[in-house]
Protein backbone atom coordinates (compact mmCIF):
# COMPACT_ATOMS: atom_id res chain seq x y z
CA UNK A 1 0.00 0.00 0.00
CA UNK A 2 1.33 3.38 -0.87
CA UNK A 3 0.67 6.54 1.11
CA UNK A 4 2.76 9.37 1.85
CA UNK A 5 0.80 10.77 5.29
CA UNK A 6 3.36 10.90 8.21
CA UNK A 7 1.93 11.11 11.80
CA UNK A 8 3.07 11.37 15.23
CA UNK A 9 1.10 7.87 16.27
CA UNK A 10 1.24 6.24 13.26
CA UNK A 11 -0.62 3.93 14.60
CA UNK A 12 -3.77 6.07 13.53
CA UNK A 13 -3.43 4.99 10.50
CA UNK A 14 -5.69 1.99 10.49
CA UNK A 15 -6.84 0.14 6.84
CA UNK A 16 -9.13 -3.18 8.55
CA UNK A 17 -12.50 -3.05 9.79
CA UNK A 18 -13.08 -3.43 13.18
CA UNK A 19 -15.22 -6.20 14.27
CA UNK A 20 -15.69 -8.13 17.53
CA UNK A 21 -12.41 -6.61 19.12
CA UNK A 22 -10.14 -7.64 15.82
CA UNK A 23 -9.05 -6.23 12.86
CA UNK A 24 -9.98 -7.62 9.77
CA UNK A 25 -9.87 -7.14 6.00
CA UNK A 26 -13.47 -7.71 4.25
CA UNK A 27 -14.38 -10.84 3.94
CA UNK A 28 -13.97 -11.04 0.44
CA UNK A 29 -10.75 -9.08 0.31
CA UNK A 30 -11.74 -6.34 -1.59
CA UNK A 31 -10.08 -2.74 -1.33
CA UNK A 32 -11.46 0.70 -1.57
CA UNK A 33 -9.15 3.93 -2.44
CA UNK A 34 -8.79 6.94 -0.36
CA UNK A 35 -7.84 9.85 -1.93
CA UNK A 36 -6.54 13.03 -1.24
CA UNK A 37 -9.67 15.66 -2.52
CA UNK A 38 -6.74 18.52 -2.66
CA UNK A 39 -4.64 16.48 -5.34
CA UNK A 40 -6.54 13.05 -6.04
CA UNK A 41 -3.31 10.94 -4.81
CA UNK A 42 -3.95 8.21 -3.09
CA UNK A 43 -3.97 8.10 0.82
CA UNK A 44 -4.49 4.42 1.82
CA UNK A 45 -6.60 1.40 1.18
CA UNK A 46 -9.37 0.13 3.15
CA UNK A 47 -11.62 -2.45 3.28
CA UNK A 48 -14.41 -2.50 0.96
CA UNK A 49 -17.02 -4.47 2.73
CA UNK A 50 -20.06 -6.98 1.97
CA UNK A 51 -23.12 -7.80 3.82
CA UNK A 52 -21.07 -10.52 4.86
CA UNK A 53 -19.33 -8.24 7.13
CA UNK A 54 -22.38 -6.30 7.66
CA UNK A 55 -23.48 -9.77 9.07
CA UNK A 56 -20.30 -10.55 11.62
CA UNK A 57 -20.18 -7.11 12.68
CA UNK A 58 -23.84 -7.23 13.82
CA UNK A 59 -23.27 -10.92 15.53
CA UNK A 60 -20.48 -9.17 17.45
CA UNK A 61 -22.46 -5.85 18.60
CA UNK A 62 -25.42 -7.87 19.17
CA UNK A 63 -23.18 -10.44 21.65
CA UNK A 64 -21.51 -7.81 23.50
CA UNK A 65 -24.53 -5.71 23.66
CA UNK A 66 -25.91 -8.02 27.49
CA UNK A 67 -22.56 -6.93 29.33
CA UNK A 68 -22.16 -3.52 28.48
CA UNK A 69 -25.47 -2.72 28.91
CA UNK A 70 -24.76 -4.39 32.45
CA UNK A 71 -21.91 -2.02 33.05
CA UNK A 72 -22.24 0.31 35.70
CA UNK A 73 -22.60 4.02 34.31
CA UNK A 74 -20.16 5.35 35.43
CA UNK A 75 -18.11 2.34 34.15
CA UNK A 76 -19.02 3.62 31.53
CA UNK A 77 -18.45 7.10 31.65
CA UNK A 78 -14.70 6.22 32.79
CA UNK A 79 -13.78 4.18 29.75
CA UNK A 80 -15.77 6.82 27.52
CA UNK A 81 -13.33 9.27 29.34
CA UNK A 82 -10.33 7.58 28.69
CA UNK A 83 -11.42 7.52 25.10
CA UNK A 84 -11.65 11.67 25.23
CA UNK A 85 -8.49 12.16 26.79
CA UNK A 86 -7.19 9.84 24.11
CA UNK A 87 -8.41 12.28 21.56
CA UNK A 88 -7.45 15.15 22.95
CA UNK A 89 -3.73 13.96 23.30
CA UNK A 90 -3.55 12.95 19.50
CA UNK A 91 -5.48 16.29 18.45
CA UNK A 92 -2.49 17.16 16.08
CA UNK A 93 -2.29 13.85 14.08
CA UNK A 94 -6.53 13.24 13.97
CA UNK A 95 -6.50 17.36 12.53
CA UNK A 96 -4.08 16.38 10.05
CA UNK A 97 -6.14 13.06 9.01
CA UNK A 98 -9.28 14.97 8.65
CA UNK A 99 -7.61 17.86 6.62
CA UNK A 100 -5.94 15.25 4.29
CA UNK A 101 -8.87 12.83 3.53
CA UNK A 102 -11.76 16.17 3.56
CA UNK A 103 -9.63 18.74 2.32
CA UNK A 104 -10.53 21.37 5.12
CA UNK A 105 -7.88 23.96 6.17
CA UNK A 106 -5.71 22.40 9.06
CA UNK A 107 -7.09 25.03 11.68
CA UNK A 108 -10.38 23.71 10.93
CA UNK A 109 -9.53 19.88 11.20
CA UNK A 110 -7.88 20.92 14.34
CA UNK A 111 -10.90 22.58 15.62
CA UNK A 112 -13.38 19.94 14.12
CA UNK A 113 -11.65 17.38 16.86
CA UNK A 114 -11.82 19.61 19.81
CA UNK A 115 -15.63 20.20 18.56
CA UNK A 116 -15.95 16.19 18.37
CA UNK A 117 -14.21 15.77 21.29
CA UNK A 118 -16.67 18.32 23.02
CA UNK A 119 -19.62 15.74 22.46
CA UNK A 120 -17.64 13.15 23.74
CA UNK A 121 -16.81 14.78 27.24
CA UNK A 122 -20.71 16.09 27.23
CA UNK A 123 -21.69 12.63 26.61
CA UNK A 124 -19.53 11.13 29.42
CA UNK A 125 -20.70 13.53 31.87
CA UNK A 126 -24.35 12.68 30.98
CA UNK A 127 -24.28 9.40 31.45
CA UNK A 128 -24.02 8.73 35.03
CA UNK A 129 -27.05 11.39 35.40
CA UNK A 130 -29.47 8.94 33.87
CA UNK A 131 -32.58 9.08 35.51
CA UNK A 132 -35.87 7.57 35.36
CA UNK A 133 -39.20 8.88 37.02
CA UNK A 134 -41.60 7.51 40.33
CA UNK A 135 -44.78 7.80 39.34
CA UNK A 136 -47.58 8.92 41.48
CA UNK A 137 -49.95 5.80 41.88
CA UNK A 138 -53.57 6.65 40.73
CA UNK A 139 -54.97 3.63 43.19
CA UNK A 140 -53.62 2.46 46.71
CA UNK A 141 -50.98 -0.82 46.66
CA UNK A 142 -49.26 0.18 43.55
CA UNK A 143 -45.81 1.18 42.99
CA UNK A 144 -45.41 3.17 39.37
CA UNK A 145 -41.83 3.68 37.61
CA UNK A 146 -40.45 5.02 34.07
CA UNK A 147 -37.35 3.69 34.23
CA UNK A 148 -34.44 4.52 30.91
CA UNK A 149 -33.25 1.61 29.08
CA UNK A 150 -30.50 1.24 25.97
CA UNK A 151 -32.50 0.73 22.76
CA UNK A 152 -29.88 -2.20 21.66
CA UNK A 153 -27.55 -2.29 18.71
CA UNK A 154 -27.24 1.30 17.34
CA UNK A 155 -26.13 1.34 13.84
CA UNK A 156 -24.50 4.85 13.06
CA UNK A 157 -23.94 5.92 9.16
CA UNK A 158 -21.68 9.33 8.50
CA UNK A 159 -21.07 11.70 6.03
CA UNK A 160 -17.72 12.93 4.40
CA UNK A 161 -18.34 16.65 6.00
CA UNK A 162 -17.65 16.25 9.33
CA UNK A 163 -15.41 12.89 9.42
CA UNK A 164 -15.04 13.12 13.62
CA UNK A 165 -17.75 15.22 14.65
CA UNK A 166 -20.34 13.51 13.02
CA UNK A 167 -19.15 9.98 13.94
CA UNK A 168 -18.54 11.13 17.76
CA UNK A 169 -21.82 12.38 18.42
CA UNK A 170 -23.34 9.09 17.48
CA UNK A 171 -20.96 7.11 19.18
CA UNK A 172 -20.32 8.98 22.31
CA UNK A 173 -24.32 8.76 23.34
CA UNK A 174 -25.13 5.75 22.47
CA UNK A 175 -22.39 3.96 24.28
CA UNK A 176 -23.09 6.43 27.10
CA UNK A 177 -26.79 4.93 27.10
CA UNK A 178 -25.75 1.51 27.28
CA UNK A 179 -26.26 0.01 23.61
CA UNK A 180 -23.75 -1.21 21.20
CA UNK A 181 -22.51 0.23 18.07
CA UNK A 182 -22.08 -0.68 13.91
CA UNK A 183 -20.42 2.15 12.20
CA UNK A 184 -20.19 2.51 8.86
CA UNK A 185 -18.19 6.09 7.94
CA UNK A 186 -18.74 7.57 4.35
CA UNK A 187 -16.55 6.63 1.36
CA UNK A 188 -14.23 9.61 0.98
CA UNK A 189 -13.19 9.73 4.71
CA UNK A 190 -12.55 6.48 6.41
CA UNK A 191 -9.55 7.15 7.81
CA UNK A 192 -10.19 9.73 10.86
CA UNK A 193 -13.58 7.39 11.79
CA UNK A 194 -10.92 4.32 11.84
CA UNK A 195 -8.65 6.25 13.78
CA UNK A 196 -11.41 6.97 16.70
CA UNK A 197 -12.50 3.59 16.49
CA UNK A 198 -8.43 2.48 17.54
CA UNK A 199 -8.63 5.05 20.31
CA UNK A 200 -11.94 3.80 21.42
CA UNK A 201 -10.06 -0.02 22.11
CA UNK A 202 -7.00 1.71 23.34
CA UNK A 203 -9.45 2.96 25.76
CA UNK A 204 -10.44 -0.10 27.00
CA UNK A 205 -14.22 -0.75 25.28
CA UNK A 206 -14.53 -4.08 25.41
CA UNK A 207 -14.64 -5.93 22.27
CA UNK A 208 -17.89 -5.54 19.97
CA UNK A 209 -19.21 -2.79 21.67
CA UNK A 210 -18.21 -0.86 18.96
CA UNK A 211 -17.46 -1.95 15.56
CA UNK A 212 -16.76 0.02 12.17
CA UNK A 213 -16.96 -1.76 8.92
CA UNK A 214 -15.61 0.50 5.63
CA UNK A 215 -17.65 0.47 2.03
CA UNK A 216 -17.73 2.06 -1.26
CA UNK A 217 -20.42 3.97 -2.59
CA UNK A 218 -21.41 0.68 -4.86
CA UNK A 219 -21.21 -1.35 -1.31
CA UNK A 220 -22.50 0.46 0.97
CA UNK A 221 -26.14 -0.10 0.09
CA UNK A 222 -25.28 -3.95 0.20
CA UNK A 223 -24.19 -3.18 3.84
CA UNK A 224 -27.09 -1.14 5.13
CA UNK A 225 -29.20 -3.11 3.88
CA UNK A 226 -28.01 -6.02 6.02
CA UNK A 227 -28.30 -4.26 8.94
CA UNK A 228 -31.72 -2.84 8.00
CA UNK A 229 -33.05 -5.76 7.57
CA UNK A 230 -31.60 -7.67 10.83
CA UNK A 231 -34.51 -7.28 13.48
CA UNK A 232 -31.02 -7.59 16.43
CA UNK A 233 -30.43 -3.66 14.62
CA UNK A 234 -33.04 -1.44 16.93
CA UNK A 235 -32.05 1.53 15.78
CA UNK A 236 -30.40 3.98 12.71
CA UNK A 237 -28.78 7.53 13.52
CA UNK A 238 -27.70 8.85 10.33
CA UNK A 239 -26.96 12.19 9.00
CA UNK A 240 -26.36 12.62 5.12
CA UNK A 241 -28.99 13.57 2.38
CA UNK A 242 -32.71 13.15 2.24
CA UNK A 243 -32.82 10.80 -0.16
CA UNK A 244 -30.84 8.27 1.50
CA UNK A 245 -32.53 9.54 4.78
CA UNK A 246 -36.08 8.49 3.52
CA UNK A 247 -34.96 5.23 1.89
CA UNK A 248 -33.70 3.91 5.35
CA UNK A 249 -36.95 5.46 6.91
CA UNK A 250 -39.41 3.39 4.78
CA UNK A 251 -36.77 0.54 4.91
CA UNK A 252 -36.31 0.26 8.41
CA UNK A 253 -40.05 0.02 8.93
CA UNK A 254 -39.84 -3.95 8.06
CA UNK A 255 -38.61 -4.26 11.90
CA UNK A 256 -39.48 -0.70 12.97
CA UNK A 257 -36.44 0.53 14.26
CA UNK A 258 -35.64 3.50 16.37
CA UNK A 259 -34.27 6.33 14.03
CA UNK A 260 -32.47 9.48 13.93
CA UNK A 261 -32.13 11.43 11.13
CA UNK A 262 -30.43 14.61 10.42
CA UNK A 263 -30.74 15.32 7.00
CA UNK A 264 -30.33 18.13 4.30
CA UNK A 265 -31.05 21.70 4.86
CA UNK A 266 -31.87 24.63 2.91
CA UNK A 267 -30.66 27.56 5.41
CA UNK A 268 -32.48 31.17 5.07
CA UNK A 269 -30.27 34.10 6.26
CA UNK A 270 -32.29 36.94 6.79
CA UNK A 271 -30.60 40.44 7.13
CA UNK A 272 -33.23 43.29 8.31
CA UNK A 273 -33.41 46.94 7.16
CA UNK A 274 -32.35 47.74 11.41
CA UNK A 275 -29.43 44.88 11.46
CA UNK A 276 -26.15 46.10 12.68
CA UNK A 277 -24.54 44.92 9.37
CA UNK A 278 -20.90 44.44 10.35
CA UNK A 279 -22.32 42.12 12.71
CA UNK A 280 -24.62 40.40 9.82
CA UNK A 281 -21.41 40.16 7.38
CA UNK A 282 -19.32 38.62 10.33
CA UNK A 283 -22.26 35.60 11.03
CA UNK A 284 -22.43 35.08 7.37
CA UNK A 285 -19.03 34.40 6.79
CA UNK A 286 -18.78 32.26 9.76
CA UNK A 287 -21.87 30.34 9.20
CA UNK A 288 -21.18 30.22 5.01
CA UNK A 289 -17.76 29.73 4.68
CA UNK A 290 -17.05 26.76 7.53
CA UNK A 291 -15.51 23.62 5.74
CA UNK A 292 -15.91 25.93 2.61
CA UNK A 293 -20.08 25.83 2.58
CA UNK A 294 -20.07 21.73 3.00
CA UNK A 295 -22.04 22.14 6.01
CA UNK A 296 -26.25 21.25 6.61
CA UNK A 297 -26.15 24.65 8.77
CA UNK A 298 -25.18 26.50 6.31
CA UNK A 299 -27.20 29.34 4.70
CA UNK A 300 -28.25 28.13 0.98
CA UNK A 301 -30.54 31.47 0.35
CA UNK A 302 -29.56 35.14 1.69
CA UNK A 303 -32.31 37.69 2.19
CA UNK A 304 -31.58 41.08 2.60
CA UNK A 305 -33.83 43.92 2.98
CA UNK A 306 -33.93 46.32 0.53
CA UNK A 307 -32.62 49.85 2.55
CA UNK A 308 -29.58 47.73 3.28
CA UNK A 309 -29.31 45.49 0.46
CA UNK A 310 -26.46 47.41 -1.74
CA UNK A 311 -24.57 47.67 1.55
CA UNK A 312 -24.38 45.04 2.47
CA UNK A 313 -23.84 43.08 -0.80
CA UNK A 314 -20.64 45.76 -0.99
CA UNK A 315 -19.33 45.13 2.47
CA UNK A 316 -19.67 40.98 1.96
CA UNK A 317 -18.29 40.97 -1.46
CA UNK A 318 -15.35 42.00 -0.30
CA UNK A 319 -14.92 39.90 2.03
CA UNK A 320 -15.71 37.06 0.53
CA UNK A 321 -13.13 37.89 -3.09
CA UNK A 322 -10.24 37.94 -0.34
CA UNK A 323 -10.79 34.74 1.20
CA UNK A 324 -7.54 32.29 0.15
CA UNK A 325 -8.52 29.28 -1.67
CA UNK A 326 -5.96 26.05 -1.31
CA UNK A 327 -5.05 23.00 0.06
CA UNK A 328 -4.39 22.20 3.84
CA UNK A 329 -0.74 21.67 2.75
CA UNK A 330 -0.69 25.99 2.57
CA UNK A 331 -1.23 27.56 5.96
CA UNK A 332 -2.42 30.63 5.19
CA UNK A 333 -5.79 28.33 3.33
CA UNK A 334 -9.20 29.56 4.27
CA UNK A 335 -11.67 27.33 1.68
CA UNK A 336 -10.63 24.02 1.02
CA UNK A 337 -10.94 21.94 -2.18
CA UNK A 338 -14.48 20.07 -2.54
CA UNK A 339 -14.85 16.48 -1.54
CA UNK A 340 -15.34 15.57 -5.05
CA UNK A 341 -15.69 16.25 -8.76
CA UNK A 342 -19.42 15.33 -8.04
CA UNK A 343 -19.90 18.14 -5.31
CA UNK A 344 -17.80 20.04 -7.63
CA UNK A 345 -20.17 19.45 -10.84
CA UNK A 346 -23.35 20.13 -8.50
CA UNK A 347 -21.95 23.64 -7.49
CA UNK A 348 -21.17 24.85 -11.15
CA UNK A 349 -24.06 23.99 -12.22
CA UNK A 350 -25.85 25.98 -9.79
CA UNK A 351 -24.11 28.61 -10.60
CA UNK A 352 -24.53 28.86 -14.06
CA UNK A 353 -28.13 27.67 -13.89
CA UNK A 354 -28.23 30.94 -11.96
CA UNK A 355 -26.71 33.21 -13.99
CA UNK A 356 -28.58 31.85 -16.89
CA UNK A 357 -31.80 33.24 -15.44
CA UNK A 358 -30.39 36.36 -14.95
CA UNK A 359 -28.44 36.29 -11.52
CA UNK A 360 -25.06 38.91 -11.19
CA UNK A 361 -21.83 37.26 -10.21
CA UNK A 362 -20.27 39.96 -7.65
CA UNK A 363 -17.20 37.83 -7.16
CA UNK A 364 -16.29 34.34 -8.11
CA UNK A 365 -18.30 32.09 -10.32
CA UNK A 366 -15.72 29.45 -11.78
CA UNK A 367 -13.07 26.70 -10.97
CA UNK A 368 -9.74 28.50 -9.33
CA UNK A 369 -6.22 26.46 -8.54
CA UNK A 370 -6.64 24.33 -11.72
CA UNK A 371 -2.94 23.03 -11.57
CA UNK A 372 -3.53 21.55 -8.43
CA UNK A 373 -6.51 19.88 -8.99
CA UNK A 374 -9.99 20.02 -10.24
CA UNK A 375 -11.92 20.71 -7.26
CA UNK A 376 -11.19 24.31 -6.35
CA UNK A 377 -14.24 26.86 -6.53
CA UNK A 378 -13.89 30.69 -6.12
CA UNK A 379 -16.09 31.62 -3.09
CA UNK A 380 -18.71 33.03 -4.79
CA UNK A 381 -21.58 35.85 -4.41
CA UNK A 382 -24.21 36.20 -6.71
CA UNK A 383 -26.84 38.58 -6.62
CA UNK A 384 -30.66 39.16 -8.24
CA UNK A 385 -31.04 35.18 -8.79
CA UNK A 386 -34.57 34.26 -8.96
CA UNK A 387 -36.95 31.61 -7.01
CA UNK A 388 -37.04 29.64 -9.94
CA UNK A 389 -33.06 29.07 -9.61
CA UNK A 390 -32.00 25.58 -8.82
CA UNK A 391 -29.96 26.66 -5.99
CA UNK A 392 -32.92 28.14 -4.30
CA UNK A 393 -34.44 24.89 -4.26
CA UNK A 394 -31.71 22.73 -3.45
CA UNK A 395 -28.57 22.74 -0.77
CA UNK A 396 -25.75 23.95 -2.70
CA UNK A 397 -23.19 22.81 -0.46
CA UNK A 398 -20.31 24.59 -1.34
CA UNK A 399 -19.45 28.02 -1.33
CA UNK A 400 -21.75 30.24 -3.24
CA UNK A 401 -23.98 32.74 -1.89
CA UNK A 402 -27.15 33.60 -3.34
CA UNK A 403 -28.43 37.16 -2.71
CA UNK A 404 -32.40 38.03 -2.72
CA UNK A 405 -33.67 41.59 -1.97
CA UNK A 406 -36.77 41.84 -0.13
CA UNK A 407 -39.41 44.49 1.12
CA UNK A 408 -41.37 43.14 3.76
CA UNK A 409 -41.24 40.92 6.63
CA UNK A 410 -44.34 38.99 5.82
CA UNK A 411 -43.19 38.56 2.27
CA UNK A 412 -39.45 37.27 3.43
CA UNK A 413 -41.34 34.90 5.99
CA UNK A 414 -42.95 33.46 3.15
CA UNK A 415 -40.05 32.77 0.75
CA UNK A 416 -38.00 31.77 4.14
CA UNK A 417 -40.20 28.85 5.06
CA UNK A 418 -41.35 27.88 1.37
CA UNK A 419 -39.13 24.62 1.24
CA UNK A 420 -39.50 21.29 2.27
CA UNK A 421 -36.83 21.32 4.50
CA UNK A 422 -35.78 23.04 8.16
CA UNK A 423 -32.92 22.37 9.81
CA UNK A 424 -31.23 26.04 10.19
CA UNK A 425 -32.21 29.41 9.66
CA UNK A 426 -30.60 32.59 10.97
CA UNK A 427 -31.71 36.56 11.10
CA UNK A 428 -30.26 39.77 12.17
CA UNK A 429 -32.48 42.47 13.32
CA UNK A 430 -32.11 44.57 16.56
CA UNK A 431 -36.09 44.87 17.01
CA UNK A 432 -36.81 43.11 19.55
CA UNK A 433 -40.62 42.70 18.66
CA UNK A 434 -39.22 41.38 15.73
CA UNK A 435 -36.63 39.18 17.03
CA UNK A 436 -39.52 37.28 18.55
CA UNK A 437 -41.83 37.26 15.79
CA UNK A 438 -39.83 36.02 13.35
CA UNK A 439 -37.98 33.22 15.81
CA UNK A 440 -41.62 31.77 16.41
CA UNK A 441 -42.64 32.31 12.65
CA UNK A 442 -39.24 30.54 11.02
CA UNK A 443 -40.05 26.49 10.25
CA UNK A 444 -36.96 24.99 11.43
CA UNK A 445 -35.10 22.89 13.78
CA UNK A 446 -32.43 25.65 14.69
CA UNK A 447 -32.12 29.44 15.04
CA UNK A 448 -29.29 31.88 15.14
CA UNK A 449 -30.36 34.94 16.00
CA UNK A 450 -27.71 37.95 15.28
CA UNK A 451 -25.57 34.95 14.90
CA UNK A 452 -23.77 32.68 12.74
CA UNK A 453 -22.35 29.97 14.57
CA UNK A 454 -24.84 27.57 16.25
CA UNK A 455 -23.55 24.30 17.19
CA UNK A 456 -22.47 23.44 20.77
CA UNK A 457 -22.58 20.05 22.34
CA UNK A 458 -24.67 21.49 25.14
CA UNK A 459 -27.40 22.28 22.26
CA UNK A 460 -30.32 19.84 20.68
CA UNK A 461 -28.72 20.10 17.06
CA UNK A 462 -31.56 18.92 14.40
CA UNK A 463 -34.31 19.63 11.80
CA UNK A 464 -37.97 19.43 10.97
CA UNK A 465 -39.99 18.70 8.00
CA UNK A 466 -37.56 16.74 5.57
CA UNK A 467 -34.43 17.65 7.47
CA UNK A 468 -35.10 14.94 9.37
CA UNK A 469 -36.29 14.12 13.37
CA UNK A 470 -34.57 13.23 16.51
CA UNK A 471 -32.15 15.34 18.20
CA UNK A 472 -28.20 15.48 18.87
CA UNK A 473 -25.99 16.88 21.96
CA UNK A 474 -27.73 18.41 24.50
CA UNK A 475 -29.41 15.82 27.08
CA UNK A 476 -32.06 15.06 24.20
CA UNK A 477 -29.35 13.53 22.54
CA UNK A 478 -28.75 10.90 24.85
CA UNK A 479 -32.69 10.49 25.21
CA UNK A 480 -32.52 8.93 21.44
CA UNK A 481 -30.36 5.96 22.48
CA UNK A 482 -32.58 4.38 25.12
CA UNK A 483 -36.72 3.59 25.63
CA UNK A 484 -38.91 4.16 28.48
CA UNK A 485 -39.81 0.94 30.18
CA UNK A 486 -42.77 1.29 32.62
CA UNK A 487 -42.89 -0.69 35.80
CA UNK A 488 -45.74 -1.24 37.76
CA UNK A 489 -45.76 -3.13 40.99
CA UNK A 490 -49.50 -4.26 42.40
CA UNK A 491 -50.54 -6.23 45.81
CA UNK A 492 -49.06 -3.54 47.98
CA UNK A 493 -52.13 -2.67 49.87
N1 LIG B 1 -27.09 16.66 6.51
C1 LIG B 1 -25.81 16.65 6.25
O1 LIG B 1 -25.05 16.92 7.13
C2 LIG B 1 -25.31 16.24 4.93
C3 LIG B 1 -26.01 16.52 3.78
N2 LIG B 1 -25.53 16.11 2.60
C4 LIG B 1 -26.28 16.49 1.40
O2 LIG B 1 -26.33 15.39 0.52
C5 LIG B 1 -25.72 15.72 -0.72
C6 LIG B 1 -25.05 14.48 -1.26
O3 LIG B 1 -23.98 14.07 -0.41
P1 LIG B 1 -23.64 12.53 -0.25
O4 LIG B 1 -22.31 12.33 0.32
O5 LIG B 1 -23.91 11.89 -1.56
O6 LIG B 1 -24.70 12.09 0.87
P2 LIG B 1 -25.25 10.65 1.17
O7 LIG B 1 -26.52 10.79 1.89
O8 LIG B 1 -25.23 9.83 -0.07
O9 LIG B 1 -24.10 10.03 2.13
C7 LIG B 1 -24.14 10.07 3.53
C8 LIG B 1 -23.87 8.69 4.11
O10 LIG B 1 -24.89 7.80 3.68
C9 LIG B 1 -24.31 6.67 3.04
N3 LIG B 1 -25.21 6.14 2.02
C10 LIG B 1 -25.28 6.47 0.70
N4 LIG B 1 -26.23 5.73 0.09
C11 LIG B 1 -26.78 4.93 1.03
C12 LIG B 1 -27.80 3.94 1.01
N5 LIG B 1 -28.47 3.65 -0.09
N6 LIG B 1 -28.10 3.32 2.15
C13 LIG B 1 -27.44 3.61 3.27
N7 LIG B 1 -26.45 4.53 3.37
C14 LIG B 1 -26.13 5.19 2.26
C15 LIG B 1 -23.01 7.20 2.50
O11 LIG B 1 -22.10 6.16 2.21
P3 LIG B 1 -21.09 6.30 0.95
O12 LIG B 1 -20.21 7.47 1.24
O13 LIG B 1 -20.37 5.01 0.93
O14 LIG B 1 -21.95 6.53 -0.25
C16 LIG B 1 -22.55 8.07 3.65
O15 LIG B 1 -22.01 7.29 4.67
C17 LIG B 1 -24.79 16.87 -0.41
O16 LIG B 1 -24.53 17.65 -1.55
C18 LIG B 1 -25.60 17.60 0.63
O17 LIG B 1 -26.56 18.40 -0.01
C19 LIG B 1 -24.37 15.40 2.52
C20 LIG B 1 -23.63 15.11 3.62
C21 LIG B 1 -24.02 15.55 4.92
O1 LIG C 1 -23.20 19.45 8.18
C1 LIG C 1 -23.46 18.53 8.93
O2 LIG C 1 -23.30 17.36 8.57
C2 LIG C 1 -23.99 18.78 10.29
C3 LIG C 1 -22.91 19.15 11.23
C4 LIG C 1 -22.70 20.59 11.35
C5 LIG C 1 -22.49 21.01 12.76
O3 LIG C 1 -22.38 20.22 13.68
O4 LIG C 1 -22.46 22.23 12.92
Amino acid sequence: MQHDLTLHNSELLRTRNFIAGTWRAAAGGATLPVTDPANQRLIAEVPDSSADDAQQAADAAYAAFPAWRATPAKARAQVIKRWLALILANQDDLGRLISREQGKPLAEGRAEVLYAASYVEWFAEEAVRICGDVIAPPVVGRQMFAIKEPVGVVAVITPWNFPAAMIARKIAPALAAGCSVLAKPAEDTPLTALALVHLAEQAGLPAGVLNIICASRAQTPAVVDAWLADGRVRKISFTGSTPVGKHLARESAATLKKLSLELGGNAPFIVFDDADLDAAVQGLMAAKFRNGGQTCVCPNRVYVQAGVFEAFADKLAAQVGALRVGPATEADAQIGPMINERAVHKILRHIDDAVAQGAKVLVGGHRVREELGPNYIAPTVLAGATKAAALCAEETFGPVVPLFRFEQEDEVLRDANDTPFGLAAYFYSQDVRRIARVASALECGIVGINEGAVAAEAAPFGGVKESGYGREGSRHGLEDYMHIKYLCQGGLA
